[in-house]
């Protein structure tokens, strides 16, 4: 018999933000312990009201049963554009008969886009990022923490106030609307966290010792992911996680997934403090909007961006 897998660790939100300063010191020390051991965890009691995340369920499945003609106007052209709908895992296409989803990115901080349609769905968004921001903060601080560091240390030297938010709708289509692969292949993210909310129907894998293992089993709760910055940032102690996506279920299924990153000018690179003799920068430094654009380069080329910053020593 092989043996048990063990289970995603779960950090409880509400800890990190109403309890007495043991209860916090503990959640932090849960918080480290899930980033650099596992690298992603799921996210319970974090507040945001169900209903307001059924609302953006069902506005977006609303945006993508538009027309093609209609989603048009809202189609993808560089990796900076404040909207960007498309299909398959690259801008170009070029993977879609590998695994198919279509998507919508939209650039949600500093300032907030989003389609004019359908009616209603840009005022529901504004509110829904503006939930997932605060959560998304809160939880850098504790991570910020976790690393030694001052609660606000993370959000000063990478300017989280003017950070750079996205919120990416992924569509899933059922497979009445589509007979192929659905999915997404395996990356990891960049930014600091990704928030991720799915509709209930089940798909996200997280890579753990070689094997693949579902983040679909915690009902009402966001899947968190370490993403390349807090590996930067860390220089190498809380690992980007990968991940990918394999939709089995016959079902639609949708995923609201907040990217949240530094200023778009912030250079980053391995955090000062953390460095010494025994430990020196495993990454080079680089502006987060150069990596954006190099890590779209490299994605068409099938490879990623610590290809080119990560140090060898
Ligand atoms: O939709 C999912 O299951 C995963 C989405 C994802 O990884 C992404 O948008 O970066
Ligand atoms: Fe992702």
């Amino acid at each position: 018999m092989s043996p048990k897998q063990d289970p995603v660790p779960i950090i409880d939100y509400s800890l990190l933000t109403s309890s007495t300063v043991d209860d916090r010191l503990k959640v932090v020390q849960d918080l480290g312990k899930a980033c650099e051991d596992w690298g992603c965890f799921m996210l319970v009691n974090h507040g945001i009201p169900e209903t307001l995340i059924e609302e953006m369920m069902d506005a977006s499945n609303e945006f993508f049963n538009m027309t093609k003609d209609e989603k048009l106007e809202f189609e993808a052209h560089g990796v900076l554009d404040p909207i960007r709908c498309s299909t398959g895992f690259n801008p170009d296409n070029k993977n879609k008969d590998l695994l198919w989803r279509e998507y919508l990115r939209l650039i949600v901080h500093p300032d907030f886009h989003c389609p004019h349609k359908p009616s209603g769905f840009s005022d529901l968004a504004s509110v829904y990022v503006k939930r997932t921001r605060t959560v998304a903060m809160e939880l850098v601080k504790g991570v910020s923490e976790s690393l030694g560091f001052e609660a606000s240390y993370m959000n000063q030297e990478l300017n989280l106030d003017s950070g750079f938010q996205l919120l990416a709708i992924n569509y899933y289509p059922s497979r009445m609307e589509f007979d192929g692969s659905r999915g997404l292949m395996p990356h990891t993210d960049h930014g600091l966290l990704t928030l991720l909310y799915e509709n209930g129907v089940p798909g996200l894998e997280v890579l753990r010792d070689g094997k693949w293992v579902g983040m679909s089993d915690v009902p009402n709760a966001f899947a968190v992911l370490n993403s390349d910055h807090v590996e930067i940032f860390s220089n190498g102690k809380y690992k980007s996680k990968l991940h990918r996506t394999v939709v089995k279920d016959e079902r639609t299924r949708i995923t609201l997934v907040n990217p949240n990153g530094p200023s778009l000018n912030t250079i980053i690179g391995p955090s000062p403090r953390l460095l010494n003799d025994e430990n020196p920068p495993h990454y080079l430094p680089m502006k987060y909007s150069e990596y954006l654009e190099l890590q779209t380069k490299l994605i068409m080329a099938g490879k990623h961006a610590f290809d080119k910053i990560q140090l060898q020593n």
